[in-house]
């Protein structure tokens, strides 16, 4: 059921975080509760209650939320108070005693509620016991005077085939509207600014279309290899890590028309049609590459990575031109580039302009519109202008709305904050819904098939842990008709 879960100051809620011992659990899913509590947006009578098979002790497990929660002297009480709405309980993930005994701490958490007594799931576990953790939730701890929703975290499935039977799966426990399938990306300030750019301002939705854009980049860095995080990550691979879900839902709402409301079904059904019109993607519409030692050998190569088989070919970095064949888009690349142990962490979009036809100033580079993701938020249009004084050069400049300078006082949530707070409300507009997600992984299935086929699949490039980029993916994006003006960088405000 839709809706805010405790319009009743009488009911009450219980999140219930699965895989409370774990590392999404401490970094992201109780800083973000917290958050939440902090500012009043958790509803009247919360309780959040951590479940795991490690056996820890309350004190020390609300030690170890803390830990990771950074708290103003003026928070302190309320991180106090916070830390006391949240107890644990130990237990299997495919053991119905276990699921009994969470349902008995539940209950007694609930018994003198007066009005309704709301469930929310949070599966924050690995994709190996989604299954048998969302069927012991549904049989033994479900609410039946109440509503529940079932968040989901990636990967959902590995491929068309693996995804459908997950979705299969949880239908037979789960209806479709109680489960929420978090893609972060959704909930950040910038990519939930795109509509707003989009739809809510004339001069952009009048040049949003083949006419105007020539191609489209949306690129992922970061500065960090798998750390640790090596054994998940060769069975996965960037391409199922960042491009499928989260560059793949940015480009989906920069390509969508516009739908008839703001509701959640209005924003997914066009979404859904962007990917249906995508080709699927084959090997020659990708470039591939691996890190290896950085230049000064002090930065290990990904092999290295105590969970990476020695001769493994996963990708660490992919860039890869997609393209929509409908009467907005066609011939339009949209370049996704994704990519860990780089030299910067940056997500960005970028929308590359048509040339001027007939250009008198040969000097001045395409226009091109920025939407920073990440970090220092900002969005900013490079244009042509005078350069001052008695020169008449026209060079390029841009208009810049940075966050820092023009929002010196607003703290831009965390990405989870405003996706519990979405799911707490009940609005699903930023989740994926499973038709989106069968679309999407008809995109990537052949390609991901073919780069993992037996004997001998397709080896990446290999590059220094640091680089800029691959070698090969300035060629790549000219291939796709990029251009790129080396005389020019925006650089954030130093504030
Ligand atoms: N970490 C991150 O930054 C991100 C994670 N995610 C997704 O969130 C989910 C959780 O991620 P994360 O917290 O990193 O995962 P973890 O590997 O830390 O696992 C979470 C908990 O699950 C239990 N667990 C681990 N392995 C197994 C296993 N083989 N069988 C049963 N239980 C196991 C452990 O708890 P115990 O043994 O105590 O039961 C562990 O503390 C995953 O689906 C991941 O893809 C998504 C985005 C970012
Ligand atoms: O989903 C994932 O995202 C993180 C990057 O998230 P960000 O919010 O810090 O940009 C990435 O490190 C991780 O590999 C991936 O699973």
């Amino acid at each position: 059921m839709g809706g805010p879960l405790s319009p009743n100051e009488k009911d009450s809620t219980v999140v219930v975080v699965l895989g409370a011992s774990g590392d999404l659990a401490f970094k992201k899913t109780y800083p973000a509760l917290f958050g939440l509590y902090k500012n009043s947006f958790l509803p009247p009578n919360i309780s959040i209650v951590g479940y795991a098979r490690s056996s820890i002790e309350l004190a020390d497990f609300r030690k170890r939320v803390s830990s990771r929660i950074k708290a103003t002297d003026q928070e302190k009480s309320l991180l106090e108070e916070f830390l006391a709405k949240c107890t644990y309980v130990s237990g299997k993930y495919d053991d119905a005693e276990s699921f009994k005994q969470l349902n008995t701490a539940v209950d007694k958490i609930q018994s003198t509620t007066l009005g309704r007594k709301h469930r929310v799931f949070y599966m924050a576990l690995p994709p190996s016991v989604f299954i048998p953790a969302s069927q012991g939730l549904k049989q033994h701890v479900y609410a039946h005077d109440g509503n529940n929703r079932l968040i989901v975290e990636k990967p959902f499935g590995k491929d068309s085939e693996s995804s459908r039977e997950l979705a299969t799966r949880l239908a037979e426990n789960w209806k479709e509207d109680e489960i929420y399938r978090i893609d972060h990306y959704l909930g950040k300030e910038m990519v939930k600014n795109l509509m707003i750019l989009r739809f809510a301002n004339v001069f952009f939705g009048a040049i949003w279309n083949r006419q105007y854009i020539h191609n489209v980049q949306i690129t992922f860095k970061e500065p960090i290899g798998t750390e640790g995080r090596g054994g998940y990550f060769d069975e996965f691979g960037i391409i199922r890590d960042i491009m499928q879900n989260h560059l793949l839902q940015i480009l989906t709402i920069v390509a969508m028309e516009k739908p008839v409301t703001l509701d959640a079904e209005d924003v997914r059904n066009e979404k859904v049609k962007v990917l249906r019109a995508i080709k699927p993607l084959t090997a020659s519409d990708v470039l591939l590459a691996q890190y290896g030692r950085s230049k000064d050998g002090k930065e290990e190569g990904y092999l290295d990575d105590k969970g990476v088989p020695k001769d493994s070919v996963t990708p660490t970095y992919a860039a890869a031109a997609f393209y929509i064949k409908n009467e907005r888009w066609d011939g339009v690349p949209f370049i996704l580039k994704c990519g860990k142990a780089l030299d910067q962490q940056k997500t960005e979009i970028r929308i590359q302009f048509q040339d001027v036809p007939g250009n008198i100033y040969p000097s001045v580079m395409r226009n091109e519109l920025v939407v920073r993701v990440q970090p220092e938020e900002a969005v900013y249009m490079k244009f042509a202008n005078k350069q001052p004084g008695l020169s008449s050069t026209a060079v390029t400049s841009e208009l810049d709305l940075s966050y820092a300078r023009r929002y010196k006082d607003v703290k831009i949530p965390d990405a989870y904050e405003s996706l519990i707070l979405d799911v707490l409300n009940g609005d699903k507009a930023n989740f994926v819904r499973d038709d989106e997600l069968e679309a999407a992984w008809k995109i990537f299935t052949p390609l991901l098939h073919e780069i993992e086929g037996k004997g001998g699949a397709i080896k990446p490039e290999i590059y220094a842990f640091g680089q800029r980029a691959p070698d090969g993916l300035d060629a790549f994006v000219a291939k796709h008709g990029f251009r790129r003006d080396a005389s020019y960088a925006w650089s954030p405000p130093k504030i």
